[in-house]
């Protein structure tokens, strides 16, 4: 049965207050011979920042991108709300809109502008009348300081703006989570700190989030949970600055040695 064909309502009813808003359960990810993801358990509940941190090709992303189904796991389950997204059942586009996902790329149209990029996601996903996309648009780029810029086109646009551009089309969705994979890992160094800060603002009203980074000082400082990676498994987690002060492993010792 396709996904798309699907119809199961969502959200399914009132979700009960101590359902943690993601749980992951038992996630492998085989890529071809290649075992990505290796029995992942995490629970998230609403209002945090979760930081993965790890090796390189350790899976953050593939993790990262299995919370919303973009890679689906070969085996385990993940739960959003009290629902198990994982069943065939449920349409993945339905649950996708309550998610927000930014990448390292931006993908952004380049003939619209920044505002018509976020008045178009409104009116495709939302359905939403063009006066009313256009009122929220404007109102997210001002909440990422681009209020100026609105009718610029991306190529008008530095890489850190036009990442703001992404940030603000995914926060107009109104989503649970806004998911981050190496959102700065593209841009100049000069232009990466206005990015983390329009996210350590978010952080601070309250979005939850979860965050694929290599910006330790980000990790440590905004991040309300972190999760450390190696080899496919999450070999510790924990209070943010507790595990850089005291990692408790070998394996989060010898990387954090090497990063910072
Ligand atoms: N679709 C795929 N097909 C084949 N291999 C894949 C696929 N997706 C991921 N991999 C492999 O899985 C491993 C984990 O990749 P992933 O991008 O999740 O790691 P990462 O921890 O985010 O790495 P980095 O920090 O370098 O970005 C890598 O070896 C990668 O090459």
């Amino acid at each position: 049965m396709s996904r798309e064909a699907n119809a199961l309502v969502w959200p399914a009813g009132p979700v009960p207050a101590d359902t943690p808003l993601i749980r992951l359960e038992a996630i492998h990810k085989w890529c071809g011979s290649l075992h990505v993801l290796k029995g992942i358990d995490l629970d998230l509940a609403s209002g945090h920042v979760l930081v993965v941190i790890g090796t390189s090709g350790s899976g953050k992303s593939t993790l990262l991108r299995c919370i919303d189904m973009l890679e689906e796991p070969t085996s385990g389950h993940v739960w959003f709300k009290g629902r198990d997204i994982t069943d065939v059942r449920v349409n993945l586009n339905e649950v996708r809109t309550h998610m927000g996902i930014v990448f390292q790329a931006f993908n952004l149209f380049p003939h619209k502008t920044a505002l018509g990029n976020i008045t178009l996601a409104l009116e495709k996903v939302l359905h939403m009348p063009r006066d009313q996309a256009r009122e929220r648009a404007m109102a997210e780029l001002e909440h990422v300081g681009l209020g100026q810029k609105a009718l610029s086109h991306p190529g008008q646009l530095s890489g850190g703006e036009q990442q703001r551009v992404a940030i603000a089309r995914a926060l107009a969705m109104r989503p649970d989570l806004i998911l981050f994979d190496e959102v700065t890992s593209a841009l100049d160094p000069k232009l990466v700190a206005e990015v983390l800060a329009v996210m350590q603002r978010l952080a601070s009203e309250g979005t939850t989030m979860v965050v694929v980074t290599h910006e330790m000082g980000f990790a440590r400082e905004v991040g309300t949970r972190l999760v450390f990676m190696d080899e496919g498994v999450i070999v510790e987690q924990g209070e943010p600055k507790a595990v850089f002060e005291n990692p408790q492993d070998e394996r989060t010792r010898r990387f954090l040695s090497s990063v910072l």
